[in-house]
C-alpha cells in the first residue's frame, strides 16, 4: 500500500453501533502497521469522561458538535492512519463531506438481530438505553442508511464473517483503491 503522507491515504470505517468498526479498525492498523485512532475513545480522552455521561449531562446535539470537531482535527495532514467512527458521525452533512475527504471509507453492515445481539454486551451506547432496543436500531438504521451510502467507498456485509476475515477483505480492496 501507499503509504504517503495525507489525509486521503487513510482507512475509515463508519457504520452502526456493534457492526464492528472499533474490533476491525484495530486488527486493520495491526495489519498495516499503522496508529489506529477510534473517534468514540478520542471524545472521551479529550472530555475526561465517557460517551454516556456527556449525553445525560449535555444531551445529544453537544455530542454531536464534540464528535464533529474532533473528526475535523483528523483531517491534518499525517501519517496513513485507521480510523473507526462513531456510529452515528454521518447524521451532519459536514462530517460526511470531510469523511469523503479523509480517506477509503469502508462502510461495515449487519442485520438487525445481529447489531441486537452485539450490543446487548454491554450499556455503553446510550442511544440504545432503551425498552424496545430493536425498534431504535431499525428506526435509526432507516434514517441513517442513506448517508452511510452517501460517502461509502465499500459495503461490507460483517453478519457471515469473523473480524479477521472482513480486515483481509477491506485490505485487498484499499490495496486496489490506492494503486489506482
Ligand atoms: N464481524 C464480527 N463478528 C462477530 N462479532 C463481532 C464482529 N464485529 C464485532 N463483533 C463484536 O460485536 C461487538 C461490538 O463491536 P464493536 O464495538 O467493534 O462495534 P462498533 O461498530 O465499534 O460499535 P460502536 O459504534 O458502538 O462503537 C464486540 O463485542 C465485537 O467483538
Ligand atoms: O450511533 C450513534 O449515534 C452512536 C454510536 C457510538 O459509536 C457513539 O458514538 C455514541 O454512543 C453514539
Ligand atoms: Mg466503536
Amino acid at each position: 500500500m501507499n503509504t504517503a503522507p495525507g489525509p486521503k491515504q487513510n482507512i475509515v470505517l463508519i457504520g452502526f453501533m456493534g457492526c464492528g468498526k472499533t474490533t476491525i479498525g484495530r486488527i486493520l492498523a495491526r495489519m498495516l502497521g499503522c496508529p489506529f485512532v477510534d473517534l468514540d475513545q478520542l471524545i472521551e480522552e479529550k472530555a475526561g469522561t465517557t460517551i454516556s455521561s456527556i449525553f445525560a449531562e449535555r444531551g445529544e446535539p453537544y455530542f454531536r458538535l464534540v464528535e464533529a470537531a474532533i473528526l475535523h482535527e483528523l483531517a491534518a495532514p499525517g501519517p496513513q492512519r485507521v480510523i473507526s467512527t462513531g456510529g452515528g458521525i454521518i447524521t451532519r452533512r459536514r462530517s460526511r463531506r470531510l469523511l469523503k475527504q479523509l480517506g477509503y471509507v469502508v462502510w461495515l453492515q449487519a442485520p438487525v438481530e445481529i447489531i441486537l445481539d452485539r450490543t446487548r454486551r454491554n450499556r455503553d451506547r446510550p442511544l440504545l438505553e432503551t425498552e424496545d432496543p430493536k425498534s431504535r436500531i431499525q428506526a435509526l438504521l432507516d434514517h441513517r442508511q442513506p448517508h452511510y451510502r452517501e460517502v461509502a467507498d465499500l459495503e461490507i456485509d460483517t453478519s457471515g464473517l469473523d473480524p479477521e476475515e472482513t480486515a483481509c477483505g477491506i485490505l485487498e480492496s484499499a490495496r486496489y483503491h490506492f494503486a489506482h
